[in-house]
């Protein structure tokens, strides 16, 4: 099979980790006889420093014209630090959700045995714990119209939702629940927010098609608690767009590190695949950064592709790094391995070169090992 991928690395720690994938993704073509056509393209700062546009119109076309897209991560530290800027590398993620209309933000958490020691929770906690997290992408307070007085001391940021906007990802996610352990949880603050009373009653009434599904309300504060205390009673969490965000960087510490961590955005455009974390500016150029996160994402476009096997074949790479200990400096800080070396042993492992050659062929970063 052939397929046209836009490639958006991004900014900070974004090159690094997509480096990683495209690695991997050149092993799956070469294993399963695909080829894999990349456009790289610029968002985010460095599209700022070199066109003065977060989101160069090149960009937006090249995305529209593939089967999917590979994004790194945007951000930097002089616009995040600089309430004045007028364009920052944020406007280009959220114009390019908006112009491929992704609307539903696919975050799958799990946990492995051989990290469950990273959590601040007790393992029986942790064991079993497999939920999904929709988040609605392309409306909200993120979206809705901003304003500053022209005294520059009173600020607002508009939160919209129309049923259509709810319903759209209500049933991507209760589609979703069918399949899995059959249970939704909608994630609100009901009891204050006129939008959550709204997104309350749409889901409420998409409810009564799915029947078999079990559906449960439940106020953003006490989930942020529940999702750490008791992870295991969730199934489909379904959200909006900023409880979304903040929730699914929470529940990563479920898995070890946000660094782990992949996403979809999917809707009626170019489908997109990120790792959830930011561009991790103080982690850039130091080829520290965890590449699994952008790793899995890759394996979730290939299931996007329908190229189920070869998908399942870059998850096991990904476990068997992580089971032999080939893991980067958040999950190990005294043994640890670079960005590059675990995106070299992961293809290495598609290629199934890796078992014989690793005590010679690779070093390890931390202090204590050289193997
Ligand atoms: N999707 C995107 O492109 C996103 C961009 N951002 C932008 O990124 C910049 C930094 O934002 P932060 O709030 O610091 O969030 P961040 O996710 O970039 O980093 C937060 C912390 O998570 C850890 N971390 C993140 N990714 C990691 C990885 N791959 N490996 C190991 N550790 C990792 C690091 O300890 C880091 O200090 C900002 O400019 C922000 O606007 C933030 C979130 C998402
Ligand atoms: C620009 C932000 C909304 C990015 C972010 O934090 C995310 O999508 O997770
Ligand atoms: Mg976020």
């Amino acid at each position: 099979m052939e397929k046209k991928i836009t490639v958006i690395c991004g900014d900070g720690i974004g090159p690094e980790v997509t480096k990683q994938s495209i690695k991997v993704l050149n092993a799956v073509a070469e294993q399963f006889n695909h080829k894999f056509n990349y456009d790289q393209q610029i968002m985010g700062a460095c599209a700022i420093d070199k066109t003065g546009d977060p989101l160069p119109q090149a960009t937006i076309d090249s995305c529209k014209n593939s089967d999917a897209v590979l994004f790194g991560a945007i951000g930097h530290p002089k616009y995040d630090n600089d309430p004045h800027a007028k364009v920052r590398p944020e406007q280009g993620l959220l114009r390019i959700r908006k112009e491929l209309q992704l609307y539903a933000n696919i975050r799958p958490i799990s946990t492995y045995p051989t990290l469950q020691h990273l959590s601040p929770l007790k393992p029986d906690r942790l064991q079993d714990v497999d939920l999904v997290i929709y988040r609605e992408l392309t409306g909200g307070i993120y979206f809705g119209e901003k304003t500053l007085s022209d005294d520059k001391n009173t600020a607002s940021d508009l939160c919209l939702y129309t049923k259509a906007e709810i319903e759209r990802v209500a049933h991507l996610a209760f589609n979703h629940a069918m399949n899995r352990k059959k249970k939704i949880t909608l994630v609100d603050k009901a009891n204050v927010l006129e939008t959550s009373r709204l997104w309350r009653k749409v889901v409420q009434e998409i409810a009564q098609q799915y029947p078999e599904v079990a559906v449960d309300y439940m106020f953003v504060d006490n989930a942020s608690m529940q999702l750490i205390i008791k992870p295991k009673q969730f199934d489909v969490i379904l959200t909006e767009n900023m409880f979304g965000d903040i929730i699914s960087d929470e529940a990563s510490v479920l898995s070890g590190s946000i660094g782990l961590l992949p996403s979809s955005s999917i809707g009626s455009g170019t489908a997109l695949f990120e790792p959830i974390h930011g561009s991790y500016p103080q982690g850039a150029g130091k080829d520290i950064a965890n590449p699994v996160g952008s790793v899995l994402s890759a394996a979730m476009m290939l299931d996007y592709f329908e190229m189920y096997e070869e998908a399942a074949l870059v998850r096991r790479a990904v476990s068997w790094a992580l089971e032999h200990g080939f893991v980067s400096q958040d999950i190990d800080s005294v043994n640890y391995y670079s960005t590059s070396v675990i995106g070299d042993l992961m293809k290495d492992f598609i290629e199934q070169k890796a078992p014989s050659e690793i005590n010679k062929k690779y070093v390890v970063l931390g202090k204590s090992t050289i193997i």
